[in-house]
């Protein structure tokens, strides 16, 4: 398809973003071997990531994002091809990443502030100055006065925001997200859009984020990179030129109406998104 004839409104955030590549994904294949065979997950993917870019993966159910997510984490190996940071090939899970998920995964025998610590005490990491850290994070996402609680005395955005604080804790440069507000209700979800736009502006990280959302991607993304069919590829990358910051307001503006229709149109033509 081809690139959307859209009208730049605004330059001013095209010139934050630092030209140097953070991370380089060269080639990269993943066939998962099971005991019923091999499963081929992503075909060969090739794309650069700037540093303080926020780039949003979209794509059909089962095409292998989130085996993209894990393998730029260093959780999984790569079939083919390799992943970079700032020039290291990924082998093993990154000092320089955090990562959040669409269930919060907290340690219900932990408070808030005991598990966002969670980073620091796996690295040995001194406490004090990370102490600080996480208070600052806490006062950032609003969850002043919960640092005790635990995570059943909150509600599921609140434990969302406490995974966000733990991802972010040991001041990784990355930031990776894999439908961090799926299993939210669609009123705290757009609001959880707005202050993660917020806090990745507040802390500069480059974030790459996976969801099934149209508008969510549109809304946060500086690109967003539409995934095709399972063993996945990439169907097409889309500059977002919207200034920011963005509030849900920007939902209305013609720039976004064309962008999620472009996009949607990807998926009218292969099938279902979710
Ligand atoms: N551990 C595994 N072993 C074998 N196959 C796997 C494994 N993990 C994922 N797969 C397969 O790889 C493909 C891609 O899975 P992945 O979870 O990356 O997709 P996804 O795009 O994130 O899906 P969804 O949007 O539904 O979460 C799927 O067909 C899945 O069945």
């Amino acid at each position: 398809m081809a690139q959307p004839q859209l009208k730049v409104v605004g330059s001013a955030e095209t010139a934050r973003l630092s030209q140097k590549t953070l991370i380089q994904i060269d080639g990269v294949t993943k066939t998962y071997r099971t005991r019923d065979g091999e499963v081929p997950s992503l075909r060969p993917i090739t794309f650069d990531v700037r540093d303080g870019e926020f780039l949003v993966v979209v794509g059909p159910s089962g095409c292998g994002k989130s085996t993209l997510l894990k393998l730029v984490a260093g959780l999984l190996p790569v079939s083919e091809g390799a992943i970079t940071i700032e020039g290291t090939t990924v082998t093993e899970p990154h000092d320089d990443v955090g990562i959040v998920f669409q269930s919060p995964v907290l340690l219900a025998w932990r408070t808030v502030l005991r598990n966002i610590m969670m980073p620091v005490e796996v690295r040995g990491l001194p406490r004090d100055k990370y102490l600080e850290r996480a208070r600052a994070l806490i006062r950032m996402t609003g969850l002043e006065g919960f640092e005790n609680k635990y995570p059943w005395q909150l509600s599921g955005g609140m434990q969302q925001r406490a995974s966000l604080c733990r991802a972010l804790v040991h001041d990784p440069k990355i930031l990776l997200m894999d439908e961090p507000f799926g299993a939210l209700d669609a009123m705290t979800r757009e609001k959880m859009n707005v202050e993660l736009q917020r806090i990745q502006h507040e802390t500069g990280k480059t974030v790459l984020l996976i969801t099934h959302s149209i508008p969510e991607a549109v809304f946060l993304a500086d690109r967003v990179m539409v995934m095709s069919e399972r063993p996945g590829a990439i169907a097409a990358t889309y500059e977002v030129p919207l200034p920011r910051p963005r509030s849900l307001d920007v939902m209305g503006h013609p720039v976004f109406i064309e962008l999620t229709q472009r996009i949607r149109a990807h998926f009218n033509a292969q099938g279902h998104l979710d």
